[in-house]
């Protein structure tokens, strides 16, 4: 849609309603036994399964594919009842995307790269835009790309629109994310207009963080994301995706931000075409904790080393 300014200026944001709310939800919400670990196993099938370090290697994509594969141990699965599920898609860096798009042939796990100079989105912009179609070129489904964060601190609207544009016109059908590194935008209200505007200008997907920042997702942002989420279906009838990143390693904390989803977007949102978590380490501790519930104990975290 055109960049409504008049919306996005009148987007304000109670920091304080916002805190209190997300710092409830973890205690009103706690789920136990087999519906524990059943969100769990609907967990896995939410998380983009990432690797996104300077040491990556061909072997360490090719693992984490068949990990993504199979998220799970085989006898955990039998013991659960469960067979047949995998995380939601794979996310590295442009370079890995062939090997990846490689491993995980005839799975329909999707591939998703992060783009345009991320972490920092500081490169020329035209590079920035033709990196988008690289990755496309070989086989990324998924493109997350990374806002210039210097537009929405100059409240400069009219650009980060126009540079979110660009990027969701190079993606062509994939699927587009758009990370605001909302530990860098300063405020809570930018974080919903930068939302807004995004969202406006085609982003499939919100996402908070490259997982690079100093300050990644939290249930603050998370609260703000998703209520603007939640403003742009009421008013444009379209439903975008939403995506945590960054520091989220721990199965309650997963579950934490599944129990918001629910609450705050509804149960459409609890499902891979609108909701993932960007994670590097996450499903490791999800493993384990599944092994807990089928055995009743707690293995070494090295067990679960991958993913
Ligand atoms: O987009 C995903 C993040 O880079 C992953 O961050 P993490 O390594 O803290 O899980």
């Amino acid at each position: 849609m055109p960049l409504d300014m008049d919306w996005v200026r009148a987007v304000q944001v109670n920091t304080s309603a916002v805190e209190r709310r997300a710092g409830t939800i973890g205690a009103r919400r706690s789920v136990k036994k087999d519906y524990q670990a059943a969100w769990l196993l609907k967990a896995i099938t939410l998380i983009d399964l990432t690797t996104l370090a300077g040491d990556d290697t061909e072997n360490r994509v090719r693992r984490l594919c068949a990990k993504a594969k199979h998220p799970v141990r085989a006898d955990l699965l039998e013991a659960l009842g469960v067979d047949g599920i995998t995380t939601g898609a794979i996310c590295v860096y442009h370079d890995m995307v062939e090997t990846a798009v490689d491993a995980l042939k005839g799975t329909g796990i999707p591939v998703a790269a992060v783009s345009t100079g991320f972490p920092a989105g500081l490169s020329p912009f035209h590079l920035r835009v033709a990196e988008i179609g690289e990755s496309v070129k070989v086989g990324a489904e998924e493109i997350d790309i990374v806002i210039s964060r210097r537009h929405v601190l100059e409240g400069n609207w009219q650009a980060l629109y126009d540079e979110m544009r660009t990027f969701r016109d190079a993606c062509g059908d994939a699927h587009v994310k758009a990370i605001l590194a909302t530990g860098e935008l300063g405020t809570l209200r930018n974080v919903a207009r930068a939302s807004l505007v995004c969202m406006m200008a085609g982003a499939d997907f919100i996402k908070t963080s490259t997982g690079k920042e100093s300050v990644n997702a939290t249930l603050p942002v998370s609260l703000v994301m998703m209520r603007a989420i939640r403003d742009y279906y009421d008013r444009s009838g379209v439903k975008v995706g939403y995506k945590p990143a960054g520091g989220i390693s721990k199965a309650k904390d997963a579950l934490t931000y599944l129990a918001l989803v629910k609450e705050e977007l509804g149960n459409d949102w609890l499902d891979p075409h609108l909701f993932r978590f960007g994670a590097s380490s996450l499903l490791g501790d999800i493993e384990r904790q599944l092994e807990h519930h089928v055995t009743g104990h707690y293995s070494a975290g090295y067990r679960h080393a991958m993913g």
